[in-house]
């Protein structure tokens, strides 16, 4: 098979995985090893460097990274094994033809949102401001990100979320495991983390308020 790549994309690659890791981790997104990221390198054939499984995003190097192929196969010789997800990134990238990077992490909140809203098989946002973060500009637009099961068979589970998700909205959430979210590029991936994670936030706090929990202060505060 011939890609159209070169060492110097490869190198450009892993040090944007490196970079992104970094935002995330400072911010407590690869809590016990959990997390994944991958970055296209070429769409036809599919080839993406992908992280190693089982590495410690928080202290991620450029050589946790390895490049694979559309079936989720080391494209070279490596002793790295690419994440145990790395079908979910592939089935991204086959579905939407414009996704550059593609970024996953378990938080607290994306956990909390994908288990509360699962049985309506999606999450509705409306009228939030970070929408314009993944480029829906209209005034009070509302957006609904999908959530699948948590299936321990991940053909299965890379199958579900190539079926559901919506080229307009660039994530899906896994029931209590966390959110898989792309972009054009590792800029746009990283912002639509952001973003989606900042409004999770939001949604369960105002929940919880409407609801008449007390909210911890701490946690009002972030
Ligand atoms: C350590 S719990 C997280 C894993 O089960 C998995 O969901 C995950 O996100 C990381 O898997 P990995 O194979 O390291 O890419
Ligand atoms: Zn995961």
């Amino acid at each position: 098979m011939t890609y159209a790549f070169n060492q110097e994309d490869r190198i450009r690659v892993a040090q944007g995985l490196v970079d992104v890791a970094k935002n995330f981790a400072e911010k407590g997104w690869f809590p016990a090893t959990s997390g994944n990221l991958s970055i296209k390198l070429s769409g036809e054939p599919l080839a993406f460097g992908v992280t190693a499984s089982g590495k410690d995003k928080e202290n991620l190097t450029v050589h946790d990274i390895l490049v694979v192929d559309g079936n989720s196969k080391a494209i070279e010789p490596t002793t790295l094994k690419p994440s145990a997800e790395t079908l979910i990134h592939a089935e991204v990238y086959k579905r939407v033809p414009e996704a550059g990077a593609c970024l996953h992490v378990h938080t607290l909140y994306n956990n909390l949102i994908s288990d509360i809203f699962f049985e309506q098989g999606k999450v509705r946002l409306q009228g939030i401001e970070l929408i314009k973060a993944l480029n829906i500009w209209e005034e009070n637009a509302a957006i609904e990100i999908p959530i699948v099961e948590n299936y321990a068979d991940i053909p299965k589970l890379a199958a579900e979320i190539g079926d559901v998700l919506d080229p307009r909205i660039p994530a899906v959430l896994i029931r209590n495991h966390g959110i898989y979210a792309w972009g054009a590029d590792v800029f746009a991936a990283k912002r639509h983390v952001q973003a989606f994670e900042w409004m999770f936030n939001y949604l369960f706090l105002k929940l919880s308020y409407q609801r008449g929990a007390t909210v911890p202060v701490e946690l009002a505060a972030l």
